[in-house]
C-alpha cells in the first residue's frame, strides 16, 4: 500500500490563511541559490520562473546577502524625507547605468507603484489626461494600473471602478494605428520594449523608434515599462538599449534590488520638476534595507557582465530549444533570457510536468506560451538540463 506522503503543515497553514486569489502550487520552497531551488522535502528544482523574473542575478547572492546583513545591523527605517547614506548611494548607482537623461528618480516598492507614479508624473508633466497604451500589454494589478492592462479578466470583476476612458489601446507594433491614436491630448504612450505576461513578444527596432519619433512630436511622454526587461535580462541593462530610443520616463522593479521588494519610476528633470511638491509618496519607498541591496545587486549586475551573459547565454538557450524540433512548437521567441515558446495547445499541463515530473519550474505568458525567466547566472549545463526536460515532456 502507498503511503500517502504526510501533506505539509505549512502548506496547510499557507492554503488556509492566503487570500485565495493565487493557484498554490504543491510544494513548499524553502531555501534556494543561483538557479537551484530547494523544497521541504529537499528535492532540487531548475528555477526559470525567479519569481516572475527578479531573481536575475541569482537567489541569495552572496553580495546581496552580505548587504543585508550588515544594514540591519545598521539601519532599516528611515522615511525619504530623512535623507540617508544607502539611498544617495543607490540613486547615484542606478542613474550611473539608466540611459542620458533619465537622471531623477521616484523609488517606491512595487512595478505597480511605479506604474501609478508614471501615470501622475505624466499628467503634471503635459498637463494632458490620455494615454495610448499596448493589447496584450500588463502594467500591474492596482486599479490605475490596471486601466493600462489589456487583459479583460484582470479588469471585469472590478467593472468600471477600473477607469479607462482615457486609455486608447493599439495593437502592439502596429505604427498606423500609433499614428492615428497619439494626439496633443495624449500625456502618454506606454509600453514593454518586451511583452511579458502578454506573451514574450519583443518590439521591432522600427517600431519603438516611431513610438519615439510620433510622442516627440505631438508633445507626449515615452514611458517605458522596462520592470520585467530591465537589469540584465534581454542582454542590455535595458530592453530600449537594443534599439537605441531613449525615453522620457522608465518604469522599474523586479530585479532592480536582488530579490528585495522595490520600484521607481526614473524620468528626465522637465518631467520631474513639473510634479508639485508633495504631489506622490510612499512610506516605504527607498528604505535603507532595499537600498543596501540595491547597491550590491547594481554593483554585481556590472562586474559579472550580466548583460552580457544574458545576451550569449539567450542564444544559447533558444538555439537549443528550437533543435528540439518537436511538432507541438510552434514559435521560439524572445531577447536574451527573457523566453517564450509558443505551443499549438495549452501549456499549463506541459509547465505541471515539467515542475512534477522533471523538477523544472517555468511559468505562462498567455495560454499557449511557456515562459522561460531563469536567473541570469544561470549555467550552460542547467540549460542543457532544462532543455532535455522539456524535449521529454513534450513527447
Ligand atoms: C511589464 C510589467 N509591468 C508591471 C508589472 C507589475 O509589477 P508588480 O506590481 O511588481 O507585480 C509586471 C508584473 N509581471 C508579472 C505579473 C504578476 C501578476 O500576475 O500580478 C508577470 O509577468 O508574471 C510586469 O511584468
Amino acid at each position: 500500500m502507498t503511503t500517502q506522503p504526510q501533506r505539509s503543515k505549512w502548506l496547510e497553514a499557507e492554503q488556509k490563511y492566503d487570500s485565495g486569489v493565487y493557484n498554490k502550487h504543491q510544494v513548499v520552497m524553502v531555501r534556494a541559490k543561483g538557479a537551484a531551488v530547494w523544497d521541504e522535502t529537499g528535492r532540487e528544482y531548475i528555477d526559470c520562473v525567479a519569481g516572475y523574473g527578479v531573481a536575475n542575478i541569482g537567489h541569495s547572492h552572496p553580495d546581496v546577502v552580505k548587504a543585508i546583513k550588515e544594514q540591519a545591523d545598521r539601519l532599516i527605517v528611515m522615511p525619504q524625507t530623512l535623507p540617508n547614506d544607502k539611498r544617495a548611494e543607490f540613486l547615484t548607482e542606478l542613474v550611473g547605468v539608466l540611459p542620458q537623461g533619465l537622471d531623477r528618480v521616484f523609488l517606491c516598492n512595487s512595478g505597480t507603484e511605479a506604474m501609478e507614479a508614471a501615470k501622475k508624473f505624466a499628467i503634471t508633466g503635459t498637463g494632458r489626461k490620455r494615454f495610448v497604451s499596448m493589447k496584450r500589454g500588463f502594467s500591474g494589478r492596482s486599479l490605475g494600473a490596471l486601466a493600462f492592462t489589456w487583459e479583460p479578466k484582470y479588469r471585469e470583476p472590478f467593472g468600471d471602478a477600473v477607469d479607462n476612458r482615457n486609455v486608447d489601446f493599439i495593437t502592439y507594433g502596429d505604427i498606423e494605428q500609433l499614428r492615428a491614436a497619439v494626439t496633443d491630448e495624449t500625456a502618454a504612450v506606454i509600453l514593454e520594449p518586451v511583452q511579458g505576461e502578454g506573451g514574450v513578444r519583443p518590439a521591432t527596432t522600427l517600431f519603438m523608434q516611431e513610438v519615439r519619433r510620433i510622442t516627440r512630436e505631438k508633445g507626449a511622454l515615452l514611458i517605458l515599462d522596462e520592470i520585467q526587461t530591465g537589469f540584465c535580462r534581454t542582454g542590455k541593462m535595458f530592453a530600449c538599449e537594443h534599439s537605441g530610443v531613449v525615453p522620457d520616463a522608465m518604469t522599474l522593479a523586479k530585479a532592480m534590488a536582488g530579490g528585495l521588494p522595490v520600484g521607481a519610476l526614473a524620468m528626465t528633470a522637465e518631467v520631474a520638476d513639473r510634479m508639485p511638491a508633495g504631489g506622490h509618496g510612499t512610506t516605504f519607498g527607498g528604505n535603507p534595507l532595499t537600498m543596501a541591496a540595491g547597491v550590491a545587486a547594481l554593483r554585481a549586475m556590472k562586474r559579472e557582465n550580466m548583460a552580457e551573459q544574458a545576451r550569449e547565454k539567450g542564444a544559447y538557450f533558444m538555439e537549443k530549444l528550437r533543435a528540439v524540433g518537436s511538432p507541438k512548437i510552434r514559435e521560439v521567441r524572445g531577447l536574451g533570457l527573457m523566453i517564450g515558446v509558443e505551443l499549438k495547445e495549452k501549456s499549463a499541463p506541459y509547465i505541471a510536468a515539467l515542475e512534477h515530473e522533471e523538477g523544472v519550474l517555468t511559468l505562462q505568458a498567455t495560454p499557449l506560451v511557456v515562459r522561460f525567466l531563469p536567473p541570469v547566472t544561470i549555467s550552460k549545463e542547467q540549460i542543457d538540463q532544462v532543455v532535455a526536460a522539456f524535449a521529454r515532456v513534450l513527447e
